[in-house]
């Protein structure tokens, strides 16, 4: 059963365009949302929050169009623009967001207010970043979302409450069997949290997996450079290169490389190291015409 489905959605920007985008997220997980900087991961929750108009296909939110409105009282959004509400204090906020919600638990609003030592009665405009990411997290939380959708959810945060932040998703996973949906570049966060992971770049998924498919198919190999040629780097996702020898990405069974056996360093990629090396494909016209081209330091 899946939470959202985004059938062949397209979506066409000044200079930026999604084009026929697939993706499901399925319910009971959490998926990671990764992506570079302007890849259109903030495109695709605003479309699936029926916040930016889709102009082809069709979004699937509960298995109803994700046009009906009433589907939000199911979901808890958290970013951390609250420009709307600078001048508010959290209190002002909360009289006017909790009558918007049948499901909302006071108890549960006022101990995330003492757990995220949030001020009541400050004006969101003399919050930090911070804070301003903590108070969008207490809104969603509140009204005891079933589906939890983060933009940037870590960004601007200190590594302590980072870190909190990160315990808190994984407890609310063990506890109330959430769905979870996490846009972030800082990979490492979905490293130990993860179940599934979803890779845009320019508009298009790179894949779609889930974190033990990740672990079990995607190796970084490291050796010298004289053990590649240009036959054998069309076997890698992406090379670097320097003097001290090559690190490339590798998809499928490492027992290849058995026969040069010692001479290779094989490990498992991190998010971080499919994202470096897939991205540095993705920007020449193919993997022997990046080796072709690949400068030594
Ligand atoms: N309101 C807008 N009008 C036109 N183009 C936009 C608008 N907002 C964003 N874009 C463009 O859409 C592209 C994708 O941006 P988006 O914010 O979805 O990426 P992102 O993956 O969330 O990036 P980041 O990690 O930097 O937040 C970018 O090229 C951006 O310039």
């Amino acid at each position: 059963m899946n939470t959202v489905e985004f059938h062949h959605v397209t979506k066409r920007r000044k200079g930026f365009s999604i084009e026929d985008l697939n993706i499901t997220i399925p319910r009971g997980f959490i998926t990671g949302f990764i992506g570079p900087n302007g890849s259109g991961k903030t495109t695709t929750i605003q479309m699936m929050m029926n916040l930016l108009k889709i102009d082809e296909g069709e979004i699937k939110l509960f298995g109803n169009t994700h046009k009906n409105q009433h589907l939000k009282q199911r979901i808890g959004f958290v970013y951390d623009d609250l420009f709307m509400y600078e001048d508010f204090t959290i209190n002002h906020m909360k009289s006017f967001i909790a009558p918007l919600y049948e499901t909302w638990n006071e108890d549960l609003f006022q101990r995330y207010v003492t757990e995220f030592e949030l001020p009541l009665k400050k004006k969101i405009k003399k919050f930090s970043k911070g804070m301003k990411m903590k108070t969008s997290l207490l809104f969603a939380l509140a009204h005891e979302p079933e589906f939890i959708v983060m933009d940037e959810p870590t960004a601007g945060l200190d590594p302590i409450f980072r870190r909190e932040l990160l315990d808190l998703l994984q407890e609310l996973m063990v506890r109330e069997n959430q769905t979870i949906f996490l846009s972030t570049h800082i990979t490492t966060d979905l490293d130990r949290l993860a179940d599934h992971i979803i890779f845009i770049y320019k508009g298009k998924i790179m894949f779609q997996k889930s974190m033990e498919q990740i672990k079990d198919s995607f190796y970084v190999i490291k050796g010298r450079s004289d053990l590649i040629d240009t036959d054998t780097k069309d076997l890698f996702i992406g090379i670097q290169e320097n003097n001290l020898g090559f690190s490339a990405l590798f998809e499928g069974d490492p027992a290849i490389f058995d026969p040069i056996g010692k001479d290779i360093v094989t490990e498992r990629a991190t998010l971080e190291d499919i994202m470096f090396f897939m991205t540095r494909k993705e920007s020449s016209t193919g993997a022997a015409d990046f080796a072709e081209g690949i400068e030594i330091n």
